[in-house]
C-alpha cells in the first residue's frame, strides 16, 4: 500500500472512531413534509411541526435557531410555535430562520454518525422570498469561510468542527405541475455550495400516472433551466453493480417520499405508517414510496460521495474563486499605485476573517454568530441501539437496494469514486497532510479514476467556472489577512535578497580571483627574469675564472638580491 493510501486509510479509521460528521439541510415551502421526513429518517420525532396544537417538550425541543432574518430587519423567529398577534408588526413578513439539530447515531459495531439537520422554517412564506435564498446562501458560504480561515491558520485549532452542509434536500411543492420560479432560482443558487437533491414530499397524494408525469415535468424543468443537481454518476469501468445502482437512482430522481410521525407494526416488523380512514400505508414500502431508497442513499451508499464532492469540488471551487479574486484585487491595487502596494497585508488573526465577514453579511441580529461557532456539542441527542434509531444498517436492509450503509458499519473506503482533474488532485494531495481537510472530507485515494464519469444532466463543473462576483468590501478584509499572500510576498522578498547577495559575492569572488591571477602572472614573469639573469651571470663567470666560480656566483646573487 502506498504511503498516501495507508495514511488515508488510517485517517478514515480515526474518523470512524471519532464519528463521521454529516450535515443534511432540508429546504422547501411550508407543509411540504420536511419535518416529517427528518423524523422518519431518524425514526424518532425529533423536530416539532410548526402548526402543532401543543408546544413540544423534551427531546423535541433540542433544536436551536442559528439565524433569522426578514426584509424589515426586525427580529422575527419563524420557528415560534405560538404567534402573539401584535398590530405593530402584523404587516411584516415572517422572514426565514435557520435551525440546527444534532443527533448521534450509533451503529451495531459502535461506529458513530454525527448527523446534523439544518432546517429552514419560513422559506417561501413571504411575499418577497428573496431574503430566503440570500439568507441560506449566506449561511452556506459562511461555513466555507470558516473552513477557509481554519485552513489558512498558522496554528490549526484541533477542536475545529467542520460545519459545511453536505447535502440539501429540496422539497418541491407537490402541485403536480413542475418547478416554480422560486424553486428554480433557489436550487440554482444552492447548488454552488451544496449537493442539491430534489424531493417530492407527500407522494401519496398522486396517482401512479400523476406521479410519473410530475417527476418527468420536474426533470424537464431541471434540464431546461440547467440546474446542477446532484448526479448519480458512474464511470464506464465501475463495477456492474455500481453502474446499475447509479443508473437506477438517477432514473428515480426526483425521489417521491411518503413520511410519517406514527409508528406501527406490520407483519411483526416495526415501521412508520400513515393511517387514513380507508387503510394504512407503510412509508418503507418501495412500491409506492422512495423514502427507504433516499434514506439508504443519504446514510449509506452515497454519504462519502456527498462529502467528497462538497470538499473536493464545491469547496475547492469556492476557495479558488475567492483567493483568485483576492490576488487580482491586490494586483489591481499595485498597478494603480504604480507597482507599489501602499497597504501591506496585516498579520491579524484569521479567525477574525470569518467573524468579521460573518458580521458584515449577517448584520442583524448578531447573536447567531456565537451560536454558530459553538455548533456540534450542544443540543445533541444520542440515539443508541437500545432505542431503535441506532441500527441504520438494519433498517436500511429493508429497502429494495441491497446496499448496506458501509460507512456506518465501519468500512473505511467508499465504493464510489470521484473524478478529479489534475489541479484538484494536487490540492487533494496537500489535503492529505492537513488536519482540516483530512478530518473534513477524506478523498477517495484508494480508487482513483481516470475515465470521465457519465453525466445525466448539466454538469456542475460547467456551471461555476465563471468569474467571481464578490463585493470589494469583503475582499479587502480577506486580502488584508489571508496569509497566502503574506507568505508569498515574504518569500519573494527573501528570494530577491538572497539573489542580490549571491550576485554580489560572485562579483567579489571574480574580482579577487582576477587580482590573484594577475599577481601570479607577475610573480611568474619575475621568476623567469631572475632565472635568465642568473644564467647569464653564470656564463660570464665560467668564462673568466673557473676556480672562484662558486664564491663569485654567490656574491653576485646576494648583491643582486640586495638591489631587488
Ligand atoms: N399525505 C401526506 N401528508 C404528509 C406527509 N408527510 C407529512 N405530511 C403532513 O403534512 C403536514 C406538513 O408536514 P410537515 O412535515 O410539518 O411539513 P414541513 O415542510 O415541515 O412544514 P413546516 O413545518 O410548516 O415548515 C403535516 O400535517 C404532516 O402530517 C405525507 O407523506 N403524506
Amino acid at each position: 500500500m502506498s504511503k498516501r493510501n495507508s495514511s488515508a486509510v488510517l485517517r478514515r479509521q480515526k474518523d470512524l472512531k471519532r464519528g463521521i460528521r454529516f450535515t443534511v439541510m432540508v429546504c422547501g415551502c411550508a407543509g411540504t413534509g420536511k419535518t416529517s421526513f427528518v423524523n422518519s429518517l431518524l425514526e424518532r420525532n425529533i423536530l416539532p411541526h410548526r402548526y402543532q396544537y401543543h408546544k413540544p417538550t423534551g427531546e423535541e425541543t433540542i433544536r436551536k435557531t442559528i439565524t433569522f432574518a426578514n426584509l424589515s430587519g426586525v427580529v422575527s423567529d419563524a420557528t415560534e410555535y405560538e404567534r402573539v398577534f401584535d398590530p405593530e408588526v402584523a404587516n411584516q413578513e415572517p422572514g426565514i430562520s435557520i435551525t440546527e439539530t444534532s443527533v448521534e447515531i450509533l451503529d451495531e459495531d459502535d461506529s458513530k454518525l454525527l448527523l446534523t439537520i439544518i432546517d429552514t422554517p419560513g422559506f417561501g412564506d413571504n411575499i418577497n422570498n428573496e431574503v430566503c435564498a440570500t439568507e441560506i446562501i449566506n449561511f452556506l458560504e459562511q461555513q466555507f469561510d470558516l473552513v477557509l480561515a481554519e485552513e489558512t491558520r498558522v496554528r490549526r485549532n484541533p477542536r475545529f468542527v467542520d460545519t459545511r452542509v453536505h447535502v440539501c434536500l429540496y422539497f418541491i411543492t407537490p402541485t403536480g405541475h413542475g418547478l416554480r420560479e422560486l424553486d428554480v432560482d433557489t436550487m440554482k443558487k444552492l447548488s454552488k455550495f451544496v449537493n442539491v437533491i430534489p424531493v417530492i414530499g407527500r407522494a401519496d397524494s398522486f396517482t401512479k400516472t400523476e406521479l410519473l408525469n410530475f417527476k418527468r415535468n420536474i426533470m424537464q424543468d431541471i434540464d431546461h433551466h440547467k440546474i446542477p443537481i446532484y448526479q448519480f454518476e458512474y464511470d464506464a469501468d465501475d463495477d456492474d453493480d455500481v453502474v446499475e445502482e447509479n443508473r437506477y437512482l438517477s432514473e428515480m430522481q426526483p425521489f417521491a417520499v411518503i413520511t410519517s410521525d406514527d409508528e406501527a407494526e406490520i407483519n411483526g416488523v416495526k415501521t412508520r405508517v400513515r393511517t387514513y380512514p380507508w387503510g394504512s400505508i407503510d412509508i418503507n414500502n418501495t412500491e409506492y414510496s422512495d423514502f427507504p431508497v433516499l434514506k439508504s442513499v443519504l446514510l449509506g451508499s452515497h454519504l462519502q460521495d456527498l462529502k467528497d464532492i462538497t470538499h473536493d469540488f464545491l469547496y475547492e471551487n469556492y476557495r479558488t474563486e475567492k483567493l483568485m479574486s483576492v490576488t487580482e484585487l491586490e494586483e489591481l491595487r499595485a498597478a494603480e499605485a504604480g507597482g507599489i502596494v501602499s497597504e501591506p497585508p496585516s498579520m491579524s488573526n484569521l479567525a477574525d476573517i470569518a467573524n468579521s465577514k460573518s458580521m458584515a453579511k449577517f448584520d442583524a441580529p448578531s447573536q447567531r454568530i456565537s451560536s454558530m461557532l459553538s455548533t456540534g456539542t450542544t443540543g445533541t441527542t444520542k440515539i443508541t441501539k437500545d432505542n431503535k434509531v441506532d441500527s441504520v444498517a438494519s433498517k436500511l436492509s429493508a429497502t429494495s437496494l441491497t446496499e448496506p450503509p458501509e460507512i456506518i458499519k465501519g468500512k473505511p473506503e467508499s465504493d464510489y469514486s470521484f473524478q478529479k482533474d489534475d489541479e484538484l488532485a494536487s490540492l487533494v494531495d496537500d489535503k492529505e497532510e492537513t488536519p482540516v481537510g483530512a478530518g473534513l472530507a477524506g478523498s477517495n485515494a484508494a480508487t482513483p479514476t481516470t475515465t470521465p464519469r457519465l453525466p445525466h444532466s448539466p454538469s456542475v463543473s460547467s456551471q461555476y467556472s465563471g468569474s467571481p462576483s464578490i463585493n470589494a468590501r469583503q475582499l479587502r478584509k480577506i486580502s488584508e489577512t489571508v496569509p497566502y499572500l503574506l507568505k508569498h510576498e515574504t518569500l519573494m522578498s527573501k528570494h530577491q535578497k538572497l539573489e542580490e547577495l549571491e550576485r554580489k559575492s560572485a562579483q567579489e569572488l571574480a574580482k579577487r580571483a582576477a587580482e590573484l591571477e594577475k599577481k601570479a602572472m607577475e610573480l611568474k614573469q619575475r621568476e623567469k627574469l631572475l632565472k635568465e639573469q642568473l644564467a647569464k651571470k653564470e656564463k660570464l663567470l665560467a668564462k673568466e675564472e673557473p676556480a672562484d666560480t662558486t664564491a663569485d656566483t654567490a656574491s653576485f646573487v646576494a648583491g643582486d638580491d640586495k638591489e631587488q
